[in-house]
């Protein structure tokens, strides 16, 4: 058996199901089923349902492994917690084979509260990544990967709303990004088992770039990149998405460079918004850097500590770009 081949198995498992919550969920968005968190971002029954499912299938084959995932179980408890709980509740049933209770969902969710750190196996779960792309009906993300002694070794993303093919943006949608360290990046769709590699576009010269970059002009500076573009003599409008769908839409070709441009200096990244997806590029050719050019370090808890920002270009072009960034940023 090939290296983590039973993780990754389970993996795929558990952001399929994860995926249906959503899918269904996603149907059936009304106005008032979203929570604000204290941090002012949204969260939603599927968020708290991906997870539960998440946790416990990975639970059920790994019980011995940490998650730290994105959400906790506060606002499902209690009275006031009561009516979004049995939505979860049901939500997550109907995708497990053994039914949860109520106690068994709060402490499923309550799993991925690990501070993370450098030693020792963890998972990186972000239920829904881009939850504003969700409500909005656009991309989002089913984040899963498996951490082992600081370092993302494998990397599972599910994305429901992505076009199989991105040339044909009518056809099916449903993508499934699986990648091992050393083993290459792969994406399947959601109907098949069949695996294709994936790789980045072959480009030697960053004027021909296409760039990505988040929806929200709070999580990453659209000025900037746009100054960074102008500065790469970059003449294609950027895809604007939202979630680490960005780093699938890199991993397979369909855009060169994702910037990720620090809108404040305080602001640390969480590390499930990054493990999958970092690791997906990583494996089809790309580079994944902060805006200093140092690698992204995942050892350091939950949040990306000494990194600020992320650069992801072509591993011929990385370099150019991170000049670039850092001209518009430092006036280096
Ligand atoms: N000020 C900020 N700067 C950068 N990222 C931020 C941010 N505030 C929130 N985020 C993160 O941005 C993620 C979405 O990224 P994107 O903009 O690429 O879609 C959110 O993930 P969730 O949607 O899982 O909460 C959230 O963790
Ligand atoms: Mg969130
Ligand atoms: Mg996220
Ligand atoms: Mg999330």
């Amino acid at each position: 058996m090939s290296f983590l081949a039973a993780e990754r198995a389970v993996a795929i498992d558990a952001v399929l199901r994860a995926s249906r919550v959503c899918q269904q969920v996603f149907r059936q968005l009304v106005d008032g089923e979203t929570i604000t968190k204290s941090d002012k971002s949204p969260v939603t029954a599927a968020d708290f349902g991906a997870q539960a499912v998440v946790n416990t299938v990975l639970h059920n084959s790994f019980p011995n492994d940490a998650v730290i995932g994105e959400e906790d179980s506060k606002d499902l408890r209690g009275d006031t917690g009561k009516q979004l709980r049995e939505k979860v509740l049901s939500l997550a049933n109907s995708v497990l084979d053994m039914p949860l209770d109520d106690k068994k969902l709060l402490e499923a969710i309550d799993r991925g509260s690990h501070p993370g750190g450098a030693k020792g196996r963890m998972w990186a779960l972000d239920p829904i990544d881009g939850t504003d792309g969700f409500i909005r009906g656009d991309q989002y993300a089913v984040c899963l990967a498996l951490i082992i002694d600081g370092h993302v070794q494998l990397g599972v993303m599910g994305c429901p709303n992505l076009p199989v093919d991105s040339k044909v943006p009518e056809g099916e949608r449903g993508c499934l990004f699986v990648t091992v360290k050393g083993q290459g990046a792969f994406q399947r769709n959601f109907t098949s088992a069949e695996e294709t590699q994936i790789h980045m576009a072959d480009i030697s010269s960053p004027s021909d770039a296409l760039f990505c970059e988040s929806v929200t002009p709070s999580h990453s500076s659209h000025g900037d990149s746009a100054k960074i573009a102008s500065l790469l003599n970059v003449t294609k409008p950027p895809i604007r998405m939202d979630s680490q769908c960005k780093y699938s839409t890199v991993a397979r070709g369909d855009a060169d460079i994702y910037l990720r441009l620090p809108t404040s200096m305080h602001y640390e990244e969480n590390i499930w918004d990054h493990t999958s997806g970092s690791l997906l590029v990583q494996e089809s050719g790309g580079i994944v850097t902060d805006i200093y050019s140092k690698p992204l370090n995942f050892s350091l808890g939950r949040k990306l500590k000494e990194n600020k920002g992320v650069i992801v270009a072509h591993s011929k072009i990385h370099s150019q770009v991170i000049k670039a960034v850092q001209k518009v940023l430092f006036g280096e």
